[in-house]
């Protein structure tokens, strides 16, 4: 269940600076294009505050996060469709992931060399959807000469169901818009799924700010546009400095809370865009508490408990009996397990229980 975002944008933008921050880990850096070759795959923790405070009822020996996926993916340049730069291959890597991170660049500094020669946030944006664009464009082309052929001489039903999605999209896209403007019913949803387009994936932009608008991105120009644009597609932007993150990444805690005290903030960047971009794989927390450890667990929104339960081991799935749920709301409302048990909030859920974000589980199981 390894869903992972991906890390698009021009070249020199920031995306290695910030994916170096995400990670710590090394991944190539350099201040001139095309640093980056391979895609690189990082992990990162999930900040979670409601894991100290279950500590602080449920006393364990450690905490342990959740963790997901990052993919730095190299930079796209105009063209990139038409095999430009490093052109497909950049598209493949795309397609590989479940989400997009957009870095825009919204900072200016005459040393770091922009590919177009100007920061302008709007034209980035747009070169990098239109390759997008365009590339959605030619599998759609694809998949009408397949299935108009069906559709129309064997009257087959699926082909029937798929021209009708693909006449709906085909317009959007030659308008220069994006799969994800669109609006789509379940049985077209499954269709569109089916189809792998780039732009129908989930976005979140960041805006790639200098240091000095850190403590207030809204009063920079260039996030606001970025802002504008986003609000156009539904998506939300995170106003960071990829290169202050990567400083304050390598601080440790004490010198971390100076540095964001001295920076007017009141948590890295980093942060609100791991959990922006968890969510927009739609991904959920669950936690375990009572034995060694205070643990974070990823799920995917709407599973069910005995899928959830196959998150820790594939025994708690197979042998699945019950889940044993109290709410993390439930837990800090009343302060113990044995409060929340008296209240009657503590629920045994069965096989069809969906499990919601917060929730603190024992699984009970038998194999
Ligand atoms: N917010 C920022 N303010 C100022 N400088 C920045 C900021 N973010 C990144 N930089 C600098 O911009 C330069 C380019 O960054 P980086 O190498 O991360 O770009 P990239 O998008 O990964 O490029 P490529 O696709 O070519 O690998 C680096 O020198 C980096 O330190």
């Amino acid at each position: 269940m390894a869903l992972t975002a991906g890390i698009v944008g021009l070249p020199n933008v920031g995306k290695s600076t910030l994916f170096n921050a995400i990670t710590k880990a090394g991944a190539e850096m350099a201040n001139y294009p095309f640093a980056t070759i391979e895609p690189n795959v990082g992990m990162v923790e999930v900040p979670d505050a409601r894991l100290a405070r279950i500590q602080e009822m449920v006393p364990a020996d450690k905490i342990i996060p959740t963790t997901f996926e990052f993919t730095d993916i190299a930079g796209i340049v105009k063209g990139a469709s038409q095999g430009e730069g490093l052109g497909n291959k950049f598209l493949d890597n795309i397609r590989q992931v479940n989400a997009i991170v957009h870095v825009v660049r919204a900072f200016d500094n005459d040393e770091i060399i922009h590919v177009n020669g100007v920061v302008n946030p709007l034209d980035d944006i747009d070169t990098i959807n239109t390759e997008l664009i365009l590339a959605d464009l030619e599998t759609i082309d694809k998949r009408f000469s397949r299935v108009e052929k069906q559709a129309k001489n064997a009257k087959d039903k699926d082909a029937i169901a798929e021209l009708a999605v693909l006449e709906k999209i085909k317009p959007t896209l030659e308008s220069g818009k994006s799969v994800r403007t669109l609006t789509f019913n379940e049985e077209e949803l499954l269709i569109v799924k089916g189809l792998f387009l780039l732009t129908s994936k989930p976005v979140l932009y960041v805006a790639n700010i200098s240091e000095d608008d850190m403590s207030n991105p809204e009063a920079s120009d260039y996030f606001k546009t970025i802002q504008e644009f986003a609000a156009t597609e539904g998506a939300d932007v995170i106003g960071l400095s990829a290169s202050a993150e990567e400083e304050i990444a390598q601080l440790d805690d004490d010198e971390k809370g100076d540095y964001l005290e001295l920076a007017g903030i009141e948590e890295p960047g980093l942060n609100k865009l791991i959990r922006a971009a968890y969510h927009l794989l739609d991904l959920r927390t669950f936690f375990t508490a009572g034995g060694k450890e205070t643990r974070a667990w990823t799920f995917k929104a709407g599973m069910k408990a005995p899928q959830v339960a196959g998150v820790i081991h594939s025994d708690f799935e197979r042998g699945f009996i019950r889940a044993e749920t109290i709410s993390f709301d439930d837990l800090d409302q009343y302060g113990s397990v044995k409060a929340v048990r008296e209240a009657g909030r503590l629920r045994s859920e069965g096989k069809e229980y969906t499990v919601q974000d917060g929730d603190i589980i024992e699984f009970r199981f038998n194999v």
